[in-house]
């Protein structure tokens, strides 16, 4: 079956909503309204947002808390983490590296690869260690943080090791087969977004 696709609001709230149903005790059953009031969220939202977790509620009882608290866990890959590299440990590379807000979306970096010798290290290896390493712990995903001149060929070489989504940060528009998911990342236009609130 096709694992379903979260807007990154829904996928914002929840980790908020797991982290609230294992703290405290709350009971065998547990309403979106209980929720709803006491996250100080809407409550039309936090029913659409469980529904499209574990589907609908019982009417009037709400949803079976561990159930609630299991299918949250598996969408958000709590159980077994998701491993994700990093090709390019330079300044950008290193701060995702060492980021370790990827947890809660069941998201781990295993490694960065990079070609400066200077750099390695237990968790930055040589780039020749690549393809290998992604066969053997079965990684299908990989973070593009070099410079924009060799983002094609790194990301060539994901693709022949077995990555098939890229979240690239490299500006430079990637050439990819249809099958290749690639997420371009732009933290300018985060922030040029930001900035025109100002001016309105
Ligand atoms: N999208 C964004 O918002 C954003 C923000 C900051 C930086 N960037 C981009 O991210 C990239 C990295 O920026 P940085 O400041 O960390 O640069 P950096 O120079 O500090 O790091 C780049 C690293 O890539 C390594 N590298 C170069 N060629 C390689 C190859 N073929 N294989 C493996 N490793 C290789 C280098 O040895 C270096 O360690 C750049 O393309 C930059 O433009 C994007």
């Amino acid at each position: 079956m096709k694992e379903p696709v979260f807007s990154k609001a829904t996928l914002g709230r929840l980790p908020i909503y797991l982290d609230y149903l294992r703290t405290g005790d709350h009971g065998e059953y547990i309403s979106a309204a209980e929720i709803s009031r006491a996250l100080g969220l809407g409550d039309v939202q936090v029913r659409k947002d469980l529904n499209s977790v574990s589907g609908t509620g019982k009417p009037k009882i709400g949803y079976k808390t561990t159930e609630l608290i299991a299918a949250l866990e598996s969408v958000l890959g709590r159980k077994a983490a998701t491993p994700i590299v990093i090709v390019g440990a330079g300044k950008l590379g290193k701060a995702l590296l060492d980021f370790d807000g990827f947890d809660e979306y069941g998201i781990k970096i295993s490694a960065a690869f990079d070609v400066d010798k200077r750099l390695l290290c237990d968790r930055i290896l040589p780039m020749d260690n690549f393809t290998n390493y992604c066969r053997l712990y079965d990684i299908h995903a990989g973070i593009i943080t070099v410079p924009a001149a060799c983002a094609e060929e790194v990301c060539d070489i994901m693709i022949k090791s077995g990555i098939t989504a890229i979240w690239n940060f490299a500006p430079t528009v990637l050439n990819v087969p249809e099958n290749i998911t690639v997420c371009q990342e732009n933290l300018a236009l985060s922030l040029a977004h930001l900035t025109m609130k100002l001016r309105k």
